[in-house]
């Protein structure tokens, strides 16, 4: 296989004509709730360019959402999986075990957060590893309630809906949901009504006295959290919120969970955005970035709490499966070789230096924020009252798109542009994916 040139080029229409074909292959036979940002098809992918059937080279600034940092065709992951291919593809870790399913739980322990005895659970998407911390948290407090934040993300399966906060498209005729979740507020930076020197003691008092009075902290099992909140809208909770929840549970026998599954695997510059306030989280979600494209997920956490489910408590038949965990180890070998953490810390130096000097020349820029490689930019049509601005977001996700730059929209609100771009993507497409970005602003 050629190496995939790294170099944005757009020959035909975006969509081309081979991609309209398969559009209308798929409209036929596709349901049409499994929605695309841009229907354009993949025929190759890698580093930071992805190229489709019509051989257009788009930037790719989404990862297919945060998932390929090391790239969509690291050459460790698919040296790792090709030889896990041709050994075994499966045998059901619950049935006949697996060398390959105990090395990742072991590099789990050793990358996340806390020098205590940690243990590990795989299983296929995030959602379904925010479902099992659920479980496991329930198992070991023997309570129910379950405590969420406003704007969070968590998963389109029942429960991990009903933890999630935006009702369209995630929720929406689809209930009823599980129950014993309650819902806090987040010290969403930008917009919480006090001082940034407060805000996030002062909401993380707020969230805990509803907490308290509303659920009682006696009846919480768990505490989930986004240490950055990604679907929700790249919000970086406000300096001391984490610390105070995270206290409030440990003093009072909650679960506190860290879901990761956007935020971990040096996407924000750190192996896990936990680290940034030193939380020590007492199970961590992962998924996305963990495996280089191929589908896992994770559940890690100390090792009383993960060992409280009963044996069979745990499990499904793909969880671990052996091909995407030795995809994690390719991933995770990239990483630490590459030092992606350094590459995501640039890509944060580079993009929001770029994105502030937008800010000076476009006001409908409310806000530049986020860590690492995990950046946004929140639209608004007037910077005074702060009114969110959708629609200037689609027209220019729209505008970036034309030019063969793939951007994602995210927020609440729908005004958030979200920036993901592989943590291997050259500085240079890095760069001309920002001038694709600045010139849109003067288009729309
Ligand atoms: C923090 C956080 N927790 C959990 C999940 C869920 O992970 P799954 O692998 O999509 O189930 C996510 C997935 N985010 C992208 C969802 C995209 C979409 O479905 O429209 C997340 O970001």
């Amino acid at each position: 296989m050629t190496a995939l040139p790294q170099e944005r080029r757009v020959v035909t229409a975006i969509p081309g004509p081979k991609s309209q074909e398969l559009q209308a292959r798929r409209t036929a036979a596709v349901a049409q709730g499994v929605g695309s940002v841009l229907p354009v098809f993949t025929a190759r992918a890698g580093g930071g360019i992805i190229e489709d059937v019509d051989g257009n080279r788009l930037i790719d600034f989404g990862s297919g959402i945060a998932v390929t940092s090391v790239g969509a065709s690291a050459e460790a992951v698919v040296r790792r999986a090709s030889a896990q291919l041709a050994d075994f593809t499966h045998t059901c870790f619950m049935v006949t075990p697996y060398e390959g399913y105990v090395a990742v739980a072991e590099a789990l322990a050793e990358l996340t957060p806390g020098d205590h005895a940690k243990k590990s659970a795989l299983f296929n998407s995030g959602a379904e590893a925010v479902e099992n911390a659920v479980k496991i948290a329930r198992a070991y407090t023997r309570r129910q309630a379950v405590v969420v934040f406003d704007h969070g993300y968590h998963g389109r399966t029942n429960l991990t809906m009903a933890l999630t906060a935006k009702n369209m498209p995630y929720k929406h005729g689809f209930g009823p949901f599980a129950p014993e979740v309650y819902r806090v507020p987040v010290a969403y930076g930008y917009r919480w009504p006090t001082g940034p020197e407060n805000a996030g003691p002062e909401a993380a008092a707020q969230a805990i006295d509803q907490m308290s009075k509303q659920v009682g902290a006696e009846n919480i099992a768990a505490v989930i959290i986004e240490p950055v909140l990604g679907e929700g809208g790249f919000i970086e909770p406000a300096k001391g919120f984490l610390p105070a929840i995270s206290k409030f549970a440990k003093d009072n026998g909650i679960v506190f969970v860290a879901d990761e599954i956007q935020s971990g695997f040096c996407r924000t510059g750190q192996w896990f955005a936990c680290e940034d306030e030193g939380i020590v989280p007492d199970l961590i979600t992962t998924a996305k970035g963990i495996a280089g494209g191929l589908p896992l997920a994770a559940v890690t956490g100390r090792a009383e709490i993960m060992d409280a489910a009963h044996t069979g408590g745990l499990g499904g038949t793909y969880g671990g499966n052996p091909v995407a965990c030795a995809g994690a180890l390719g991933a995770i070998e990239t990483m630490k070789e590459l030092d992606l953490n350094a590459r995501a810390k640039r890509i944060e130096e580079v993009m929001k230096g770029r994105l502030t000097a937008m800010a000076e020349k476009f006001d409908i820029i409310g806000d530049v924020r986020g860590r690492g490689a995990m950046i946004a930019i929140e639209l608004v049509k007037d910077r005074g009252t702060k009114e969110p601005n959708p629609e200037a977001t689609a027209a220019l996700a729209k505008a970036c798109h034309q030019e063969g730059l793939l951007v994602l929209t995210c927020g609440t609100y729908g005004n958030v542009l979200r920036f993901l771009p592989p943590l291997v993507i050259g500085e240079d497409l890095l760069n001309e994916g920002l001038d694709i970005i600045e010139q849109a602003f003067t288009r729309i």
